[in-house]
């Protein structure tokens, strides 16, 4: 009924960090992506090459790229807008790229300065490059579960998406409940369309915990065959462009459910605990993952 083997993918040091105000050091950047891949996650999402006026806090992600200890069998992505933002990032080392569109027009426009239509014709040329460089493009789609600008999303809307990034050439479409509105029922209507006509290899889904709900809507992911899960260390983050949205689900808390249902997930626990008890001290913040709040009082 579940899937026997999950892949997590660490967010983190891009949506857990880009929203952060004040500035973060270099070193511990890099420090945090090193841990992580430490931990035995197979992918972590590293910085992004968006436009410093934009997302000040991601400005140095080509030196995060070249200042970390790399290890061979762990992918280090990065997002890319435009394809001033590709060749920045493929400069930089990144493994692969992401691109990233929305279910709801406003979103997009705020998000990214133009409408859904023009930013996949903007990722045409992208997907070329990164078709003639053999680089794997992963894509997103924002407020899949509601929008902070409009509301409700039509399903429809989120499924017309999806399908076109992964015509493009998109090997998987990871779904983002931008805002963190989704409730288990709203998860499983949109999920049950989804998979009816893409492939659910080709699906991911990304949840933000705002309302708390981040796990149970994981756990209906699951039950629809969806094996690849964002999540990011002490549930860092937040989307600048959508007001109260909060850090995506912690890391630590979806690897001790999946543990809890004899899930492998391939992830040292207590060295993720250390490494978001290490980034959340650097940044002077609370620990967002109640199993790290736990593991760390037991521990004391
Ligand atoms: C897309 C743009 C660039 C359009 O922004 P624009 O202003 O329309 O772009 P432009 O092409 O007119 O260029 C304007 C300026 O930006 C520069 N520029 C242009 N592109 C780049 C680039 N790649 N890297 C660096 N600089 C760039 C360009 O060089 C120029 O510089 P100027 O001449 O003014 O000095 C802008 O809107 C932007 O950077 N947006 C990024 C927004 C962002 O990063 N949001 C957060 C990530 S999305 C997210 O968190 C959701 C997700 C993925 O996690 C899933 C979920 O939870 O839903």
């Amino acid at each position: 009924m579940y899937p026997r083997k999950v892949k997590i993918v660490d967010v983190g040091p891009r949506d857990g960090l880009q929203n952060e105000k004040g500035t973060i050091a270099l070193a511990d950047k890099i420090r945090l992506v090193e841990s992580l891949a430490d931990c035995g996650l197979p992918m972590v999402e590293t910085g992004s090459f968006v436009s410093p006026k934009w997302v000040p806090q991601m400005a140095d992600s080509a030196q995060v790229f070249k200042g970390i200890r790399r290890k061979t069998d762990v992918v280090y992505s990065a997002l890319t807008p435009n394809m001033q933002g590709f060749n920045a990032a493929l400069e930089a080392g990144a493994d692969e790229v992401a691109i990233f569109a929305a279910a709801s027009e406003r979103f997009s426009q705020k998000n990214i300065n133009c409408s859904i239509e023009e930013s996949l014709q903007r990722f045409a040329p992208l997907m070329e490059a990164a078709r003639d460089k053999g680089l794997r493009v992963r894509g997103y789609v924002s407020c899949v579960l509601g929008c902070p600008y409009e509301g409700d999303i039509d399903p429809l809307k989120v499924l017309n998406v999806s399908k076109q990034l992964l015509a493009m050439g998109c090997y998987e479409v990871s779904l983002g409940d931008t805002i963190g509105t989704g409730t288990p029922l709203k998860t499983a209507r949109l999920l049950e369309l989804l998979v009816r006509q893409i492939p659910v290899e080709q699906l991911a889904v990304h949840f933000h915990d705002t309302y708390g709900q981040a796990l149970a809507n994981i756990l209906i992911a699951l039950q629809h065959g969806i094996a690849v899960l964002d999540s990011s260390v002490a549930g860092l983050g937040g989307c600048p462009y959508a007001k109260g949205a909060s850090g995506n689900v912690a890391t630590e808390d979806v690897v001790y459910m999946l543990q809890g249902m004899g899930i492998d997930t391939g992830i040292d626990l207590d060295k993720l605990v250390d490494a978001g008890h290490a980034i959340t001290q650097a940044l002077g913040r609370d620990n967002q993952s109640k199993v790290a709040q736990a593991i760390l009082a037991k521990r004391t």
